[in-house]
């Protein structure tokens, strides 16, 4: 197994450093505070799933970790630097510093519909200062190189989202940050940015990936943070989070299967016991592992697309 592989199947790297760690990070708009306190930890080399319905501050919280919105409170830092939130020369030099080591995709692609894909990379090039071995690089891991004569109206949504990725990585960022990137994308699209980002993590870039849809990125995440109402209810590995969930208990009686919910180890008897003093006929009793989308609704309350 590959170096990458062994850590993203131990889910978190023993000893890595957190490439981002915030600090009751806050922002409130007036009296409301959008987010709310989040103390995050994203483990370098890690895709970490940034999860909450929607309105629970994902994106202002991407954003303030880009600088694009300031906080209200609390502290970021970012590959090691903190980000001071002052606008004297220090602090911006070193978020421009920083910031210049980080590809993001907020959003929708700022891409220009009746341009090509290639003419969309050259712009980027002139911006950015890249090379042409890197705008290359970048067009062939989105696997958009055949088609970056087409005009981007013509794409579909999932190419477009690939151009944006391009566009984001093409300066060989370490982190890269990504909002919502399979929104309204089908099976298919999903599937496709799942590899591009799983091939990245390969190369050794931290990925942070939000989206209010569990199950669009249960499949390229390791570790994840839910937030619900701007505060921060559950961050660690898939596998911690299953931890945290007693599995169901199913009994299968003559009238069919009980399955209850948060019944400890240690009172299975008692249920058992219950049920045959009721006059049931029990012919199995098992345990279900929950879904993590089922453990997702009893975290944030909510159901189906979180
Ligand atoms: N500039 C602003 N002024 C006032 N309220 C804002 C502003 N920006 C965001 N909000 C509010 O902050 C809350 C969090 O919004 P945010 O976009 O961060 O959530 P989200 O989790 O990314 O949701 P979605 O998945 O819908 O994008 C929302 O209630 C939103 O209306």
């Amino acid at each position: 197994m590959r170096e990458a592989e062994v850590r993203r199947e131990s889910g978190r790297d023993c000893g890595a450093m957190d490439i981002i760690t915030t600090q009751g990070l806050t922002k409130a708009y007036g009296a409301t505070r959008v987010v709310d306190g989040l103390d995050l930890r994203v483990p370098q080399g890690s895709v970490f799933g940034f999860l909450g319905p929607n309105g629970s501050g994902k994106s202002t919280t991407m954003k303030m970790l880009l600088s694009l919105v300031r906080p209200t409170n609390g502290s970021i830092e970012v590959l090691g630097t903190p980000m001071g939130r002052g606008n004297g020369d220090g602090d911006r030099g070193t978020r421009r510093r920083v910031l210049g080591r980080i590809g993001s995709l907020i959003e929708a692609p700022s891409v220009y519909p009746h341009l090509t894909g290639n003419e969309n990379m050259r712009i980027q090039q002139m911006i950015l200062g890249l090379t042409e071995a890197q705008v290359r690089r970048a067009l062939e891991i989105v696997r958009l190189d055949t088609a970056g004569q087409k005009l981007v109206k013509q794409y579909s949504l999932g190419m477009k989202q690939r151009l944006g990725i391009a566009m984001a990585i093409a300066h060989q960022p370490e982190l890269l940050i990504l909002d919502e990137p399979t929104n309204g994308l089908d099976p298919a699209g999903i599937e496709e940015i799942r590899e591009l980002l799983l091939e990245l993590a390969g190369e050794g870039v931290t990925i942070m990936v939000s989206s209010h849809q569990l199950a669009e990125i249960e499949r390229m995440i390791d570790t994840l943070a839910v937030i619900d109402h701007g505060r921060l209810m559950f961050q660690g590995t898939k596998a911690e989070l299953f931890q945290q969930a007693t599995p169901d208990l199913l009994i299968t009686t003559d009238a069919g299967v009980v399955r209850r919910r948060d019944v400890p180890a240690d009172a299975t008897p008692y249920v058992v016991t219950e049920l045959v003093r009721a006059g049931a006929r029990i012919h199995e009793v098992r345990r279900e592992q929950q879904t993590l989308e089922d453990i997702f609704i009893e975290l944030t309350g909510r159901g189906g697309a979180l």
